[in-house]
């Protein structure tokens, strides 16, 4: 079954509070962060942290994902005190290559308790390096499930100003979805860094979604709501899809592979697409007057 991940709510591992409440926020999944948004010297406490939250608070069905650090710094001990806890997933950050999805998956096989649930793992692409060797990455093990685009990082990296518009992240972008759609795994939207600009978030969010990726890095509870609304398919896209299959199906009765909607053609990718939107609106229990 498809696994939503329209928003991935980050929370600082060293917040007790903020990781006491994440639940309550309705986020597809949230990311308990043990890198960049805690200090070296909290690492140890913020590791224990993490793992008791993964063990006594209610996510609420949100995804359990955690953002570790690299494996050349502390990301081996985070592994190590982290994966017998049960998290669904480890966000992999500042991936470079095959060979650090491979060196993750293999301690996370190591400290995976018998009969636990497999850990997955999501790679996040902040480096030109990374982006480079996306598709490499995405198939380096079954384990990873998604590729997620960090732009802070890749532009500083690369030396790019970062502007609202995202011109310096298209090609980035676009080789990302391009890799994970190649991979067969999900594609999943860099955050948008000012809290508090509603139109801009919803803006960029649109675009990531024409561009195809699924989903968005989330860093505060008010984004949630702007990201989910912009993914869900709308009541306009659920109409479309359902008169897609209901035209090929015809066609289909008529001996024909290929049917005419409004006067434009429809084939084997349409009602891929169509089928798409109608297992997202099936997923989130949208009906066709539900949709927005
Ligand atoms: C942004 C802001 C400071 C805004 O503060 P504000 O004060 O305006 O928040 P308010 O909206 O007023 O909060 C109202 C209530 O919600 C609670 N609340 C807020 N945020 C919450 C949350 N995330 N989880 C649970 N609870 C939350 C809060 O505690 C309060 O609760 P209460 O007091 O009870 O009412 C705050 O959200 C925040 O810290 N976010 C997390 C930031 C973070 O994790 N960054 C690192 C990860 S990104 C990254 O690393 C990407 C990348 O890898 C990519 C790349 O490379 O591009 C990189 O490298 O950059
Ligand atoms: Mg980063």
């Amino acid at each position: 079954m498809m696994q939503l991940r329209r928003t991935m709510l980050f929370i600082p591992g060293n917040n007790p509070g903020m990781l006491q409440n994440g639940g309550v926020f309705g986020a597809d999944a949230v990311i308990l962060d043990l890198e960049d948004a805690v200090a070296p010297q909290e690492k140890d406490a913020a590791r224990l942290l993490v793992a008791h939250a993964l063990k006594y608070v209610d996510y609420a069905g949100s995804e359990r994902v955690v953002r570790i650090n690299t494996l050349d710094t502390f990301g081996l001990a985070d592994i190590r005190a982290i994966v017998p806890c049960g998290p669904d997933a480890l966000l992999v950050p500042k991936v470079q290559c095959a060979a650090d999805i491979e060196a993750a998956a293999k301690a996370v096989a190591l400290a995976e308790r018998p009969g636990q649930k497999p850990v997955n793992l999501i790679a996040l692409i902040e480096t030109p390096r990374g982006l480079a060797e996306a598709y490499a990455i995405a198939t380096a093990d079954k384990r990873v499930v998604a590729l997620a685009l960090g732009a802070e990082d890749y532009t500083a990296a690369i030396g790019a100003q970062r502007t609202p518009e995202g011109s310096e992240i298209l090609t980035a972008r676009t080789l990302l979805v391009n890799a994970a759609a190649a991979a067969g795994i999900q594609a999943i939207d860099t955050p948008y860094t000012d809290a508090n600009d509603e139109a801009g978030l919803e803006r960029d969010t649109a675009f990531a979604k024409h561009l195809g990726f699924r989903g968005k890095l989330t860093i505060n509870p008010r984004q949630i709501d702007i990201i989910h609304r912009v993914f869900n398919p709308s009541t306009k896209e659920i109409d479309w899809a359902r008169r897609v299959v209901e035209a090929i199906r015809q066609a289909e009765a008529e001996g024909s592979g290929v049917a005419s909607l409004d006067g434009k053609m429809v084939d084997a990718p349409i009602v891929n697409r169509a089928e798409r939107i109608l297992q997202l609106a099936k997923l989130l229990g949208l009906r066709e007057e539900e949709g927005q």
